[in-house]
């Protein structure tokens, strides 16, 4: 269970303007620990978790997810890929708003074909995991801002996946809250052994992690 990055290029924009946002970059990211992916803004931190996430294909190099170079996989073998081994979660959460805390987790289930009825008690476990055993029935309008994203982060755990990609988990909540939800993300990715990668800003995130990829050193800005 690991995921590796091998001279990964990536280009934006038409024609003569295409800019590299991320330019031969390599690294290679363990289980069981978390990586912080820092950099000022446009640096490329969101675009590296896409292409980890086989969100988007890069113009070129590998993405080798458990021995898989993901870049090669069809459009259906990548959307199988995300549903099975790898878990999102983003800056607000991105909860279905007419869903409770428990019923966010038994969706995912849904989607991803497996029989909810058996999920119901892992739902509970996995939101308890989090500190939510008293938020089960809560929809999102009924939540805080951090109580939301420990939901998102137990969602994005639910099946077990390989690698958990996180973008500015922090961002939208207090420090009394971030400090949690980073503690939580550090000792969640211990637990299930995935890969964590999280793109951040919040210092207290980046010292929590394993290691820390400066993304100013590792993307390119210029003309590709
Ligand atoms: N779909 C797109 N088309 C063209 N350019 C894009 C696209 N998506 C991102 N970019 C550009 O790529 C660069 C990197 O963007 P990215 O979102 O990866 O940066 P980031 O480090 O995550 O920034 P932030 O900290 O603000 O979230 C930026 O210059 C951005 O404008």
């Amino acid at each position: 269970m690991t995921l590796s990055l091998s001279a990964v290029t990536v280009t934006r924009g038409h024609g003569g303007t295409r800019t590299a946002v991320l330019r031969d970059v390599t690294a290679r990211f363990a289980p069981g620990e978390v990586s912080a992916l820092v950099g000022p803004s446009g640096s490329g931190k969101s675009t590296l978790l896409a292409v980890a996430g086989a969100l988007l294909v890069p113009d070129s190099g590998a993405v080798t997810l458990d021995g898989d170079d993901i870049t090669r996989l069809g459009d259906a073998e990548r959307a199988r890929l995300r549903r099975d081994r790898i878990g999102y979660m983003f800056q607000t959460g991105n909860l279905l708003s007419a869903l409770t805390a428990t019923e966010q987790l038994l969706a995912a289930a849904h989607v991803a074909g497996k029989r909810t009825r058996r999920h119901r008690a892992r739902a509970t476990a996995a939101l308890a995991e989090v500190g939510l055993e008293d938020r089960l029935k809560h929809r999102p309008d009924q939540l805080s801002g951090g109580e939301r994203q420990r939901v998102a982060l137990a969602r994005a755990l639910f099946l077990g996946p390989h690698l958990l990609l996180v973008d500015e988990p922090t961002a939208a909540v207090d420090r009394t809250q971030a400090d949690a939800i980073a503690r939580l993300i550090i000792d969640r990715t211990r637990a299930h052994g995935c890969v964590t990668v999280v793109a951040t800003h919040d210092p207290a995130v980046i010292s929590a992690a394993d290691t820390v990829l400066d993304m100013d050193s590792a993307a390119g800005t210029g003309a590709a």
